[in-house]
């Protein structure tokens, strides 16, 4: 009698062989003005995506998404003012923090002592980063529109401690593998002060208004040697500057999810997060057939 494959009561669910990656992994984030792939490594890092409306900041965020989403050693927290931008992920997230500055205060708490307590073993065991081999998590906090919590929602003692909590996740949060990957579309000083952006290593201006808001997300005196974000046109989103810490912005073409793509990588994401992914059914299950 021919084996055949019955479902298993109770064992570990399987996936369709597929791609997996992993958070140490470069991210694919679009192509440069000559046609050549632009990836970053996203690991010990934060990256800062700025513009005006419609300049591609979320779509660019989705896209750095579907590479963390697809890395077997990641797990997200996701924060939406809006819930749209991020939405289609939350089945793949631990955390999805729609409009409620208090649960986004509550859940950046939650990492801050992630962070501490990861930040203890590092130090009993003498160490200054986490390192793949630690086995642990890489947890991505993606926030789309960071203003809307730091200086829209809710009262000003909660805003105010929403935004001490975000510049303390990524001033220490990198090492121990707690990145964050924001988007505002309010590129202004109070939203992004000097000593916060210069935190993100990465930074991404899409179109911007002007050459102040340009410099706000690049660093000071770019637009000044000609790199600016307003020079971007306006029929041309998901194009931007792409600066990294200590480096020199350069255009780059964002590469773009659209909505399907997008809910069928949260599935697959969603899938590869459940207790037992990946295994392959053992031979236990082969049973014959009657
Ligand atoms: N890389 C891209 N390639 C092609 N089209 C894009 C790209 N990025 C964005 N777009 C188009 O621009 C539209 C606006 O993009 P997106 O929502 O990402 O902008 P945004 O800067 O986040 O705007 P907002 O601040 O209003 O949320 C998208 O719906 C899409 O149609």
């Amino acid at each position: 009698m021919p084996a055949t494959r019955a479902a298993p009561a109770t064992g570990p669910d399987t996936v369709p062989v597929g791609p997996v990656l992993s958070a140490f992994d470069p991210v694919y984030l679009g192509i440069d003005e000559f046609g050549a792939p632009v990836s970053v490594p996203l690991i010990y890092r934060n990256m800062l995506m700025g513009g005006e409306p419609g300049a591609g900041k979320s779509s660019l965020l989705n896209t750095a998404l579907g590479h963390v989403a697809l890395c077997t050693d990641t797990r997200l927290c996701l924060l939406d003012g809006k819930q749209v931008e991020l939405g289609l992920w939350r089945e793949a997230a631990d955390v999805f923090v729609g409009p409620d500055l208090t649960r986004a205060n509550r859940t950046l708490m939650r990492l801050q002592r992630v962070m501490d307590n990861r930040y203890a073993y590092l130090l009993f065991h003498k160490r200054r980063k986490i390192s793949r081999a630690d086995g642990m998590n890489v947890i991505v906090c993606a926030i789309d529109e960071i203003a809307y919590f730091s200086a829209t929602a809710g009262d000003k003692p909660d805003r105010e401690l929403f935004s001490a909590l975000l510049r303390d996740i990524v001033a220490r949060g990198r090492a121990v593998g707690i990145i964050v990957i924001a988007a505002t579309q309010r590129p202004s000083a109070d939203i992004i002060p000097p000593s916060l952006r210069d935190l993100f290593a990465w930074r991404f201006a899409g179109r911007t208004t002007n050459d102040v808001s340009s410099d706000i997300i690049l660093g000071h005196g770019w637009a000044a040697r000609g790199f600016t974000a307003n020079t971007i046109a306006t029929d041309n989103p998901g194009a931007g500057l792409l600066i990294a810490e200590g480096g020199i912005p350069y255009l780059i073409k964002g590469a773009y999810l659209s909505d399907a793509d997008i809910i069928a990588l949260a599935d697959y994401a969603a899938w590869i997060r459940r207790p037992g992914h990946l295994a392959t059914v053992p031979t236990s299950h082969l049973v014959a057939a009657a």
